[in-house]
C-alpha cells in the first residue's frame, strides 16, 4: 500500500533548466518531478509534486498535506528566508516536513544563511542538485515507516 507524500516548490522552481544553471544546474522542474516520482515507486511512496509562485498557495498545500499525505518535501525557494506564514502553517500540520534546497545554501549570500522554515521542519537537506529532493524522499520513507 503506497503512502502519498507531497512535494512543494516555492518561487522561480519553474525556472530550473534556464536559471542559473551553474547554481542550480541543467534539469528543469519536470525532470526533478520525474526523478521524484521514480524514486517514490521504489520507495512505496504517491508523490504528489506541486510549485508555485505565490505564498498562499503553498500554505493551503501544507495544510491540506497535513490532511492527505504522510510527509511532506518542501523547497520554499526564496520563501524560506522571510516566510514566517510557511513557518506557521508547517507547525499547524501533525505530519513531518523536510525542507530541501538544490543549492548549499550556506555557502551562498548572507541572506540566504537563515531560515524561517527550518526550526518548523524536522531537518534540512541542502547541497546536492536535484538529489536533495532524492534524499528527503529517503528520509520520508524512513521517518514514516
Ligand atoms: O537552492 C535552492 O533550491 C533554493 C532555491 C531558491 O530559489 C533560492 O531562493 C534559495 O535561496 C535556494
Amino acid at each position: 500500500m503506497s503512502k502519498t507524500v507531497f512535494v512543494l516548490n516555492g518561487p522561480n522552481l519553474n525556472m530550473l533548466g534556464k536559471r542559473e544553471p551553474g547554481i542550480y544546474g541543467g534539469k528543469t522542474l519536470k525532470d526533478v518531478e520525474a526523478d521524484c516520482i521514480s524514486a517514490g515507486r521504489e520507495l512505496g511512496l504517491d508523490v504528489d509534486f506541486r510549485q508555485s509562485n505565490h505564498e498562499g498557495d503553498l500554505v493551503s498545500w501544507l495544510h491540506e498535506a497535513g490532511e492527505h499525505s504522510v510527509g511532506v518535501a518542501i523547497n520554499a525557494g526564496a520563501y524560506t528566508h522571510t516566510s514566517v506564514a510557511l513557518h506557521d502553517a508547517i507547525k499547524a500540520i501533525t505530519v513531518p516536513v523536510i525542507e530541501v534546497h538544490i543549492s548549499n545554501v550556506h555557502a551562498r549570500e548572507e541572506f540566504r544563511h537563515h531560515s524561517k522554515i527550518a526550526p518548523a521542519c524536522k531537518g534540512v537537506i541542502c547541497g546536492f542538485g536535484p538529489t536533495s529532493y532524492i534524499l528527503a524522499l529517503h528520509a520520508l520513507k524512513s521517518i514514516t515507516d
